[in-house]
């Protein structure tokens, strides 16, 4: 990896954790709890989210209007049981503050469902990663944890989301996942540099969310299908948001493993 310039002794702001637990504006005490399920599905997936509502009857219970528009919070029945479903926002920030309002609101298991692009060739279009580690290679976790190179996923809750993708046959890898604040600043020198280190796939969610709920205390599990290929000489998108089939497949697999997971950790 190229680097530029003389390294000058600072501390970047990031790095000022304060570890007090109250913050000015406290989620508990500006969102009143709610009766919402406890199980909780994350997702990216807006078309997933629109059939839900047109062909299962979901219904919103918490519009949850921000500057961009609503990350509405649903609820629809999965396997006779209520479940929760946010429509999350892209990127770590929005990411994490969605999940502090979810918390706030009654929601106590979570499993996240996404897609990342995919750091080395075998791992093709659709292929489902659960995330056990994320390099927190952007900002909002720092606001919670102290600065470290990278966060742990809940074994606990990893665990049960990988159980129900065993039961149910869906074939999977485990591995650590690069969390970016900047997907037009993955350079191939970092990509190298990430792919040594481990990592398998580049998504811009995870280690913040992570942190999240590692702060607030609540169990959180991820998995992401692989999309575009960041492993060749040039990237190839591989179209990968067209995959419809894999989205539904991750979401009711997600939908399933959240419901477990709130049943193993009353
Ligand atoms: O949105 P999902 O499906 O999680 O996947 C990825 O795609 C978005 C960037 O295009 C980021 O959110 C990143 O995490
Ligand atoms: O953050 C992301 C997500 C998908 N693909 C990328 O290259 N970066």
């Amino acid at each position: 990896m190229e680097q530029t310039g003389q390294q000058r002794h600072f501390h970047i702001p990031l790095t000022e954790h304060d570890s007090a637990r109250q913050a000015f504006i406290e989620p508990s005490e500006t969102i009143s709890p709610r009766d919402v399920p406890g199980a909780c599905v994350i997702t990216f997936f807006g078309d997933v989210v629109d059939r839900l509502v047109e062909r299962r009857g979901a219904r919103v219970l918490v519009e949850n209007r921000w500057e961009d528009g609503p990350h509405p919070l649903l609820e629809v029945e999965h396997l006779g049981e209520r479940l929760a479903v946010l429509r999350s926002g892209v990127g770590a920030p929005l990411a994490g503050a969605l999940l502090e309002e979810v918390i706030a609101m009654g929601c106590r298991a979570f499993v996240v469902c996404g897609g990342a692009g995919a750091l080395h060739s075998e791992l093709t279009l659709g292929h489902f990663v659960v995330v056990s580690a994320a390099i927190r290679d952007e900002g909002t976790s720092y606001h919670y944890l102290p600065a470290a190179r990278s966060i742990q996923f809940d074994e606990a809750a990893r665990s049960v989301l990988e159980e129900v993708l065993k039961t149910r046959g869906a074939p999977f890898v485990v591995g650590q996942t690069w969390t970016t604040d900047a997907p037009y600043r993955e350079t191939p020198g970092k990509i190298a540099h990430r792919r040594a280190e481990g990592c398998l796939t580049v998504e811009m969610e995870a280690a913040a969310l992570a942190a999240v709920a590692r702060f607030r205390g609540v169990p959180l599990a991820q998995v992401v299908y692989c999309g575009d290929d960041l492993a060749g000489d040039s990237w190839d998108h591989r179209s990968w948001q067209n995959l419809s089939d894999v989205r539904e497949d991750l979401f009711d697999l997600a939908a399933s493993a959240a419901i477990a997971l709130s049943r193993a950790s009353a």
